[in-house]
């Protein structure tokens, strides 16, 4: 059974908990498809990596991956945890900004940051710009100068490293379209060109290798790369780097088969290679950043939706639709991501029906869940999939001219709303009629 469950409880009438909160309560007040989140799982989360690091006795920092999950009030929550946070675009950069989100604690990250963006960026006195190109690093520079204004940079490195993932969600590969090339030498080019800017402030290096890993090997040999990389950059050019990034990627539990390290795991190999290096090279150990999304609010979150039509064909598979799909969870469609799904209005009803739970979009890959075990589905039950976190909401659309869906906190025994459903006014109110 997937970490949601052990997580969650199930109460007397056999309806799942979320926080506390029955969750047919909350399909009654706040209808489906909803995004349900235990607000305590992401605070959890963010103490448990940040012991990881006091352990080690390391200088760090933790940045959130925002564009997993990225709403005023989940800005606002990793504001009270004192953390980090990244955004790649403007509409996050704002987002933060009106949640109150410290701006001088946020990184910018894309591989083609805007004039506009970078202007914001700048009026904003943002925390750090992660230079990902040379086309913006040229940008930035003049930009700089013409506002006769110093901000901090890192540059973004893609070391060479293949994680073992998904290939859409893989980008420590050479073969990316982030960052400058470790191996052909761009990043020594790039640095040159930072350190004869007169408004860039240089701090390090970052690299992210992709997301939803399950090993350490990856990881150590990203640190390891990046590590000779600074080492380098300080024999080469006199610059001693402050801050190593390493990036996000962490891998969560979504099905039992999976079996995902724990943080720790990958962390500890992570600062161990990162000291070892540097005590070996007597260089003064950086500041280890890390920027976990999925690993953070994934396994805080599960989606509701009530079950309507259904389908069996002889001898091949039993269908039930749901109000939702791949509008609110684009993932199974464009990953092939697996994911748990159970009853929420039945959880002490053996579970020995197997049928796949399809969306309700017109699309054949339109699918949330293929071959699950539930109990006797009927039409008006609910539906929970599990561990919708990450990139969930945060991708979603109005395919079809669906409304996205609510969000709502819930958190010892109460909930809240904390992203209002789309209403169909909202899906035509940028619509222009013809004169
Ligand atoms: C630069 C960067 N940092 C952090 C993350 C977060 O990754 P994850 O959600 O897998 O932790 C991503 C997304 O993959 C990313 O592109
Ligand atoms: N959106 C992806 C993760 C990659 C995102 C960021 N680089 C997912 O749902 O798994």
């Amino acid at each position: 059974m997937s970490t949601q469950i052990s997580e969650r409880q199930v109460n007397e009438a056999g309806h799942l908990l979320v926080g506390g909160v029955d969750t047919t309560q909350l399909a009654k007040e706040y209808g489906t498809p909803l995004f349900a989140y235990d607000t305590s799982i992401i605070r959890r989360q963010i103490t448990h990596f940040k012991a990881i690091f006091e352990k080690a006795n390391v200088k760090y920092q933790i940045s959130y991956a925002s564009k997993a999950f990225a709403t005023l009030a989940m800005y606002q929550l990793i504001n009270k945890e004192n953390i980090h946070c990244d955004v790649v675009s403007e509409g996050e950069l704002y987002t933060a900004k009106q949640a109150g989100f410290p701006m001088n604690k946020v990184s910018f990250h894309g591989n083609n940051k805007s004039i506009s963006e970078l202007t914001f960026a700048l009026d904003q006195n943002i925390g750090c710009i992660i230079i990902d190109n040379f086309y913006e690093l040229s940008l930035l520079d003049q930009l700089t100068q013409d506002r006769k204004q110093k901000v901090d940079v890192m540059i973004r490195v893609t070391p060479g490293i293949s994680a073992h993932t998904h290939e859409y969600i893989s980008t420590g590969q050479e073969d990316s379209k982030f960052g400058f090339d470790l191996n052909s030498g761009q990043a020594d080019q790039a640095l040159e060109q930072i350190l004869a800017a007169p408004y860039l402030n240089m701090l390090g290096a970052h690299c992210h290798i992709g997301s939803q890993i399950f090993a350490t090997a990856g990881f150590v040999g990203a640190a390891d790369k990046m590590m000779h990389l600074l080492i380098d950059w300080q024999a080469k050019f006199n610059f001693t780097a402050s801050v190593l990034n390493l990036g996000g990627g962490f891998g969560i539990q979504y099905t039992d088969d999976e079996n995902p390290l724990a943080p720790e795991t990958f962390i500890s190999a992570i600062i161990e290679e990162v000291k070892q290096l540097s005590s070996k090279n007597n260089f003064p150990c950086p500041e280890i950043w890390i920027e976990p999304g999925r690993s953070i609010v994934g396994s805080a979150a599960i989606s509701l939706y009530t079950v309507g039509s259904s389908k069996s064909i002889p001898n091949i598979r039993d269908y039930i639709a749901v109000d939702g799909g791949m509008g609110d969870n684009i993932r199974p469609a464009l990953y092939e991501a697996k994911y748990e799904t159970v009853l929420a209005n039945k959880m002490n009803e053996p579970a020995n029906s197997k049928v796949s739970v399809a969306g309700k979009y017109c699309e054949s890959g339109d699918m949330l869940a293929w071959d699950q075990m539930l109990a006797k589905p009927t039409a008006g039950d609910l539906l929970a999939v599990l561990d919708t976190g990450a990139y969930g909401y945060s991708m979603a659309s109005n395919y079809n001219r669906n409304p996205r869906p609510a969000v709502v906190f819930c958190e010892d025994g109460k909930s809240q709303l904390v992203v209002k459903r789309e209403s169909l006014a909202d899906i035509v109110k940028l619509d222009i009629t013809l004169n």
